[in-house]
């Protein structure tokens, strides 16, 4: 929890008056968005553009003023969580639910910040299982086909219920052991029918400030 705090606070120093943010979700972001909300408190004059509805109840509380994406250009910086960061900077994300807010507004901004502990570093991606999100509709013959790639695949439930996104969709956590070739699996996947997003973050992240259990951070940059 401490690394957590750390990295979100130590992103957080990377905003300045009058820019447009991204806020992600999920327990790293939670610290960002917290300071960021001390910040306004103290003077700061950010917009921001929350990447779920659980962050934007968040922020909204913290008293950040929020803006929807189709009212701005682009985003100055985005601040993120993951849940697995590779050296070549490519992310699995999705763990919480929230991964195609979050590549929209990731796609929209000059700039994404990912905050991480140092547990979520990893030499290869795919330890942690790939969140897809697909249409309720046809969630049962999108798994066949997305197991077409060799991967096992579970829908995610939630207190015994299929889990339901932000936008009213499902998510089929994909377990592909190692994965290769991270932006080929992400495009290959985003051609099924029924997939809506997938969780890899190919070459979007800029900065990665990594927070450590002994209190020292690292910023590592692209
Ligand atoms: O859908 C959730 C997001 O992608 C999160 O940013 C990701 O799961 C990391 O969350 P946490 O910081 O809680 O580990």
């Amino acid at each position: 929890m401490k690394a957590k705090k750390l990295t979100g606070e130590r992103a957080a120093e990377y905003i300045k008056d009058g820019m447009i943010i991204g806020l992600g979700t999920g327990s790293t972001a939670y610290y960002a968005i917290k300071k960021v909300g001390e910040m306004v408190k103290n003077g700061l004059k950010i917009k921001a553009v929350p990447t779920s509805k659980e962050t934007a109840k968040l922020a909204a509380a913290e008293g950040i003023e929020l803006v929807e994406l189709s009212d701005v250009k682009s985003l100055d910086l985005t601040i993120d969580g993951a849940d697995e960061v590779d050296p070549d900077f490519n992310l699995i994300k999705g763990g919480g639910g929230a991964l195609l807010r979050e590549k929209i507004v990731a796609s929209a901004t000059d700039q994404l910040i990912i905050v991480v502990d140092e547990s979520k570093l990893v030499e290869h991606l795919g330890a942690f299982p790939l969140p897809v999100e697909v249409t309720p509709f046809s969630w049962q013959y999108t798994q066949q086909m997305i197991e077409k790639f060799s991967c096992s695949s579970k829908i995610r439930k939630e207190n015994g219920e299929i889990f339901v996104t932000d936008n009213g969709n499902y998510i089929l956590d994909c377990d592909f052991g190692k994965i290769e070739d991270p932006v080929k699996i992400a495009v290959e996947l985003n051609k099924l029918p029924g997939v809506v997003e997938n969780g890899i973050f190919a070459e979007m992240a800029e900065i990665i400030v990594v927070g450590y259990n002994d209190g020292h951070i690292e910023v590592l940059e692209k």
